[in-house]
């Protein structure tokens, strides 16, 4: 099974580039641009990485996203990620990047993407490896800002695919973010959001009804409503699920008690991906072991998830097809 996880092709499609970002390349950046980190060691760094909440976690994320300032930072840090991918047979992958996390500290919008899309660009050459990029807005910001997040934005607005939501969920309802929402749709992006992570199922509602999510990162609680899980089937959206994050959060107990299962029975089409995953203890291949094995999943369940992550990938149909029968030929070989 493990060897049969780790050789499946795959995409990710919910994974913040911030949250790549592993101690050892902290270190490295921080020394280089002369910016102190409050920890003395790559092991004092990891221990701090106990986390009660989503919260708890966003005030030590962004703390780490400090040390990122020059276009060579955010490049290192992209191509490190997509190397993993590399290895752990990552065809695809959908990149969300939280710009106001860095313009609020005066790194323009520029020398962030400019550093993603050249490590996006080098990976597909050297690696072949595809990817797209989310932009997302913090909710925890006004929608103000979020406006002005959108224009600047637009120099680069062939090479961002959707708009995100993500940060702390619990007070910042998506109904917060309609307009900027609506004026990224009519800019062409496709709108998608984190919901029913720690919000509840109306946190999810509003993400369908109001800002018209085309897919719904996390999701989780949407079961706890009967009605929503068959609106969400019946619009064939899927669900990003992240299950080391939801340990680590504390959005379930423990993986055994994870509803990935009881989701794929229900009709909802999810998909397995990593999240944080510097932070969360692992990497995609990790939360598809760890998962599987909790849940006692089958090589035709990792197969559906595996198909699930290309089929509701943002890709061009002619791409699309091309992976999926990439998986076709490896699952009949090794199921
Ligand atoms: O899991 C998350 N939830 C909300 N915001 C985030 N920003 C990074 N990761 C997350
Ligand atoms: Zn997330």
């Amino acid at each position: 099974m493990e060897a049969f996880i780790k050789g499946i092709p795959k995409a990710e499609l919910h994974l913040h580039i911030e949250g790549t970002f592993e101690p050892k390349l902290m270190f490295e950046i921080a020394k280089r641009n002369g910016i102190s980190i409050p920890f003395d060691s790559v092991e004092e760094i990891e221990k701090a990485y106990q986390f009660d909440c989503l919260q708890d976690f966003l005030d030590i994320y962004y703390q780490g996203a400090r040390v990122l300032l020059t276009e060579q930072d955010f490049y290192d840090l992209t191509y490190s990620y997509l190397e993993k991918c590399a290895e752990q047979n990552v065809r695809h992958t959908e990149i969300m990047f939280d710009p106001q996390t860095h313009t609020e500290r005066n790194v323009e919008f520029k020398t962030v993407i400019s550093g993603i899309l050249k490590a996006c660009s080098d990976a597909e050459k050297r690696l072949g490896i595809t990817s797209l990029l989310i932009m997302s807005f913090l909710r925890h910001l006004t929608e103000k800002e979020a406006f002005i997040t959108l224009e600047e934005s637009l120099p680069f607005k062939k090479h961002i695919k959707a708009v995100g939501l993500d940060s702390s969920e619990k007070g910042n309802p998506p109904s917060k973010f309609k307009h900027v929402f609506e004026a990224s749709v009519k800019e062409g992006y496709i709108p998608l959001a984190h919901a029913g992570e720690e919000g509840d199922a109306d946190y999810v509602w509003e993400a369908l009804d109001i800002l018209k999510i085309k897919r719904i990162d996390h999701g989780n609680k949407a079961m706890q409503d009967e009605k929503l899980v068959e609106e969400i089937i019946r619009r064939n959206i899927a669900l990003t699920v992240c299950p080391l994050s939801n340990k680590a959060l504390q959005v379930v107990p423990d993986l055994q008690n994870h509803p990935l299962k009881k989701m794929m029975n229900k009709g909802l089409k999810v998909t397995v991906n990593s999240d944080d995953p510097a932070y969360f203890g692992g990497q995609v291949n990790q939360n598809y072991l760890e998962i599987q094995k909790a849940l006692h999943l089958s090589k035709q369940d990792i197969y559906e998830l595996a198909r699930n992550s290309f089929e509701y990938a943002l890709l061009e149909e002619d791409t699309k097809r091309k992976y999926l029968t990439e998986l076709e030929g490896f699952y009949k070989k090794n199921k």
